[in-house]
């Protein structure tokens, strides 16, 4: 009767934002119910105009996080766009992004200036990954230390390794705890999006690389995509979100200039290409293609993620527009170049 009253007093207190949580305290333990806030912090995920959904009691995944009782939550906010207004806007940019592809003849990269050998200016391009299922403390905690070392942008872990990540790097602002969401399938509810950025960001996370929900958009329905992005988006509060595409799952270059375009629209900051579970990563050519993709929105760029091993294939990535390199290699990156030059200088003393 006790528990009934609290779920019922639950559902109709008014909502509040979550309170900023002290990393270096311990994680108090928490009930379902209790670990759930009076309110989500986020908003609610926005339901295009054709596709409300059957009953509210459904429109936020509150039940799977703990609750009995169905909240019904309607947005507030003007609703999205629907299907009919956006395809053909997309068409059109398919189609201007297409010819400039075509006709662009050169491209100076903004960052990094020097691309003949591994720089701080590098190393700052660099989201330095962990994101295996079984990568231990001990080695998320090593991953910490190598991105001090090296002057990283960031670690990118798991949700569950943020706090650990955020705690480890407390001394630093060079390198921030970076969280992916929603990984790496994008299939997650959008809700459940929204919940697990917050309590990322709760946990420290400064950054947030999202998956977008790929068979939706290869089934066109870009209102959907569309949503899960704005509403990602709404829920950090304006810390930067990273939009990853999947590229080898999305074969067509429409469907990824499609891909881009929304998640532009829809207030990403980054588009990434790949999450490296997928059976591929980053190729110079998508990186070109979603440079492109994104010129119209200022401000938004590109991070090449999967698959890049060396410095050479990270400065190709560069060159084609990449701003950010998400890799489980940024070692090798800042070493390669410093073994070709030490190789190099053996071989000009052994000839002397
Ligand atoms: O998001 C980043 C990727 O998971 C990194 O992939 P990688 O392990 O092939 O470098």
């Amino acid at each position: 009767m006790a528990e009934q009253q609290q779920q019922q007093q639950s559902s109709s207190t008014s909502f509040s934002p979550l309170p900023p949580r002290n990393i270096n305290k311990p994680i108090p333990i928490f009930t379902p119910l209790q670990r759930l806030p009076a309110k989500p912090s986020f908003p609610p995920p926005f339901y295009p105009q054709d596709q409300q959904p059957s009953s509210p009691t459904i429109a936020i995944g509150i039940q799977g996080a703990g609750l009995q009782k169905p909240i019904s939550m309607q947005s507030t906010v003007s609703p999205p766009r629907t299907n009919e207004e956006l395809t053909p806007l997309i068409d059109a940019h398919i189609l201007k992004v297409l010819e400039d592809l075509n006709s662009e003849k050169e491209y100076t990269p903004q960052i990094v200036k020097d691309l003949s050998k591994p720089t701080e200016e590098l190393a700052q391009t660099i989201d330095h990954t962990l994101l295996k299922p079984e990568a231990t403390e001990d080695q998320i905690k090593s991953l910490c230390e190598e991105a001090v070392q090296h002057g990283f942008k960031s670690c990118c872990i798991n949700p569950t390794h943020v706090r650990l990540v955020a705690t480890t790097l407390s001394e630093t602002t060079k390198t921030i705890p970076c969280s992916v969401i929603g990984f790496p399938l994008g299939t997650s509810s959008t809700s459940s999006k929204c919940y697990e950025s917050s309590l990322a960001i709760l946990d420290g996370a400064k950054e947030i690389d999202m998956v977008i929900p790929i068979g939706h958009l290869l089934s066109k329905n870009y209102s959907y995509v569309y949503n899960d992005i704005l509403s990602v988006v709404r829920a950090t509060k304006g810390l930067p979100v990273k939009v990853i595409i999947e590229t080898s799952l999305v074969k067509t270059q429409e469907e990824k200039i499609a891909a881009c375009w929304i998640a532009a629209e829809a207030g990403a900051m980054w588009v990434k290409t790949s999450t490296g579970f997928s059976g591929g990563g980053a190729t110079v050519e998508d990186v070109r293609l979603m440079r492109l993709a994104v010129a119209h929105k200022e401000g938004v760029k590109v991070k090449a993620s999967g698959g890049v091993r060396n410095f050479e294939q990270a400065i190709n990535m560069i060159k084609a527009g990449a701003s950010r390199i998400g890799t489980s290699n940024g070692v090798a990156i800042m070493a390669d170049q410093e073994k070709k030059e030490a190789s190099g200088s053996e071989k000009k003393e052994e000839s002397y």
